[in-house]
């Protein structure tokens, strides 16, 4: 038995959900690019979850079963008030929040397909909630009730801000949305699956896959890329900063990818977006400085940006607090996990490999009082 280290390149699931094939990324054969410039978020949810796009009452249908669960139990709000909210990462209030969810949900251990369903609404409803109602917690402000009405991507601005998103901000969140949303059998997808394999419940696949994201080898990368942005602070000091990373071998946030080799599909249109909305709210050097790392990284190292770098400026042009960039990650990418748990269950097999054993050879248990 030998090990591949990160079990690069091994196969390890069927999926119809969505694919990558020489850097071409598809939700259920659906090219992102297409999806991108067209579709809803609901749409992709939909389509994410049944294999196929929506028709117009199948898609309002969703659309209100989201609006109707969009609430929280307060408990979850008042678990947040106990929290030190001035250290507290909002991943691990989220990852907390979702597994309290699930203390909340009286089908939570109810397996039959229907109740999953449920249960994936449910979950897709409140995260945005969840996520945006720690912000105003943490701020010494009331949470800000639902109006699903507006749709999920502009409902999310609203409920953080407390005012209605201009179209430009709608447009750009939903793409960000859309784009997120899947990816194959990444770290955190992967967790998730292999958590609900064990046929445990929703709740507990969804938990793990949120600290899974939360890395910055994964999700948590965006967080760092705009940590690095405002490290930076001007476009003179891109040069000196970057080419001393690079000399000391440190990895730059939002560049590499474990399975893309030319490029990601995803970050030219955030690449796009972060241009409009940077000019927009006159912060037009973020977008400048952004492109300078990026050919530097590009002519230096030939590592194409990743969907994290530009959707730092692009959250932060929409006035988003910078650590909740990777909350916002898992709000989209929950479509995803909750597609490929459901996929896992409907042909469940336990997973488990095997790992290569490199310690000691057989020894002799000794006493502690001989050690
Ligand atoms: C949504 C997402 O999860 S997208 C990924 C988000 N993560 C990041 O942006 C973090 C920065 N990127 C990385 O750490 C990596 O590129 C990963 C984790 C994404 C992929 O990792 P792996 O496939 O394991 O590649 P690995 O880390 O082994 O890198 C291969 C080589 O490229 C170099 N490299 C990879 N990424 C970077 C980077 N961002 N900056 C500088 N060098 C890099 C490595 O140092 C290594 O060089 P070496 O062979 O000389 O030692
Ligand atoms: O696929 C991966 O390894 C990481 C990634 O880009 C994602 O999850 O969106």
């Amino acid at each position: 038995m030998t090990a591949t280290r990160g079990l690069e390149g091994i196969v390890a699931a069927e999926t119809k959900i969505s694919s990558i094939i020489d850097d071409t990324l598809t939700y259920v054969g659906y090219d992102i690019d297409d999806l991108t410039e067209n579709a809803t978020f609901e749409e992709v949810v939909y389509l994410l979850w049944h294999t196929r796009l929506p028709n117009k009452a199948e898609l309002a249908e969703l659309t209100q079963s989201l609006a109707d669960n969009a609430e929280v139990p307060q408990a979850i709000f008042d678990q947040f008030k106990t929290y030190p909210l001035d250290t507290v990462h909002p991943m691990a209030a989220l990852r907390s929040a979702i597994s309290l969810l699930g203390v909340y949900d009286s089908e939570a251990d109810e397996m039959s397909t229907e109740a999953n369903y449920r249960k994936a609404i449910r979950l897709q409803a409140k995260i945005a909630t969840v996520v945006t109602g720690f912000s105003r917690i943490r701020k010494g402000l009331e949470p800000i009730a639902p109006k699903p009405e507006l749709g999920y991507a502009a409902n999310f601005l609203y409920m953080l801000h407390g005012k209605e998103p201009a179209p430009i901000e709608i447009e750009a969140f939903n793409k960000a949305l859309v784009l997120h949303a899947d990816h194959e059998l990444n770290a955190s997808t992967f967790t998730a699956r292999v958590c609900v394999a064990t046929l445990s419940d929703v709740y507990s696949g969804i938990t793990s896959a949120i600290g899974a994201l939360k890395g910055p080898l994964h999700g948590g990368a965006n967080e760092q890329v705009m940590k690095m942005l405002s490290e930076i602070g001007s476009l003179d000091n891109v040069e000196n900063y970057i080419q001393t990373k690079l000399n000391n071998k440190e990895k730059i946030m939002g560049f590499g990818h474990r399975v893309y080799r030319k490029g990601d599909p995803r970050a030219k249109h955030l690449r796009v977006m972060s241009e409009k909305l940077t000019k927009l709210t006159g912060k037009p050097e973020l977008y400048d400085m952004s492109v300078k790392i990026h050919d530097m990284i590009v002519e230096q190292k030939n590592l194409p940006a990743n969907v994290d770098f530009f959707s730092a400026s692009v959250y932060d042009s929409l006035g988003i607090e910078h650590d909740l960039f990777t909350p916002i990650f898992a709000v989209s990418r929950t479509s995803g996990w909750i597609a490929h748990i459901l996929e896992q269950y409907a042909n469940n097999r336990l997973i488990r490999p095997r790992a290569e054993y490199v310690g000691p050879g057989m020894q002799k248990y000794v006493s502690i009082e001989e050690r």
